[in-house]
């Protein structure tokens, strides 16, 4: 396989401006399948409208976007989860009076074929397809380390636990790429290495993973790539090694004291 049949997310000229604010100009990032790929800046770099573009939030003034190889449209976010890009949100959006695994199954839903005829009249072939959904949400939830809180409320559990039940609802789409805005936020310290192993354990599970994160300690220690944003412009791209050492990167975020050599 060529390294180009093995780009997952491919974006060039990505751009999106708000009356006179320039949130997003001429961006363009690939990642290859496997990767955890960063997206870092300073507040109001352009982090959230990027992720808001790629999932069809926001029409984006101009850009090319393709998942795995085949062109998409970036205009209406039911289209972008079906061709396959799954996300959680800085401000988490769970369905707050659903159980766990409720919250999951919802998730998978967008892949099941019965539709709402099997639903009203639960067919055999519904009620089938809803134990297979329900088994599956059940390993989510154990893949992400939750699977004892399966039927409590979604707004009972942790912080912590709640980002981790967005990441298994994600999951349940079975993306071909899965981005994180910010899984880090508002975690203590034992959630954040928790949450570290749970990021690698999904990327060494085959996944791609597309991640906004203020927390730079994780970002480079997890990253295989990472593109800066500032002022919605790109103003570096590479490995964590060679962004840490970047000019521009430590004069407009990262502050002199990150310099490694
Ligand atoms: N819906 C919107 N309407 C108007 N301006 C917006 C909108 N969304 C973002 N912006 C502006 O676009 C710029 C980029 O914002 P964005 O939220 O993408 O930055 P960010 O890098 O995600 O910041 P943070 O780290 O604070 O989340 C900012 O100047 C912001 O005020």
């Amino acid at each position: 396989m060529s390294t180009h049949d093995n780009i997952v997310l491919n974006v060039s000229g990505a751009s999106k401006r708000f009356g006179g604010v320039q949130a997003l100009s001429d961006v363009g990032i690939q990642i290859q399948r496997g990767q955890v790929y960063g997206l870092i800046g300073p507040n109001g770099a352009g982090k959230t409208t990027f992720f808001n573009v790629i999932t069809g939030l926001y029409t984006p003034d101009g850009g090319s976007f393709s998942l795995g190889g085949t062109p998409y449209t970036p205009q209406a976010v039911h289209q972008v989860a079906k061709a396959g890009i799954a996300r959680t949100f800085q401000n988490i959006r769970l369905f707050a009076d659903m159980t766990a695994i409720e919250n999951v199954m919802v998730g998978r839903h967008i892949r099941t074929k019965s539709g709402l005829v099997g639903a009203v009249f639960r067919t055999p072939k519904f009620k089938a397809e809803e134990a297979a959904i329900k088994a599956r949400a059940q390993e989510l939830l154990d893949y992400v380390g939750i699977g004892k809180y399966a039927d409590y409320k979604a707004r009972t559990l942790s912080y912590g636990d709640q980002r981790r039940l967005e990441i298994a609802r994600a999951l349940a789409t079975d993306p071909q790429l899965i981005a994180l805005d910010e899984p880090a936020a508002g975690m203590n310290a034992t959630e954040k290495v928790v949450l570290r192993e749970l990021i690698d354990r999904i990327r060494n599970d085959g996944r791609t993973i597309l991640l906004i994160e203020h927390d730079v300690k994780l970002v480079m220690g997890l990253c295989d790539r990472v593109t800066v944003l500032d002022y919605g412009k790109q103003i570096a791209e590479g490995t964590p090694a060679e962004v840490q050492n970047n000019e521009k990167v430590i004069e407009a975020y990262l502050g002199a004291g990150h310099k490694t050599h």
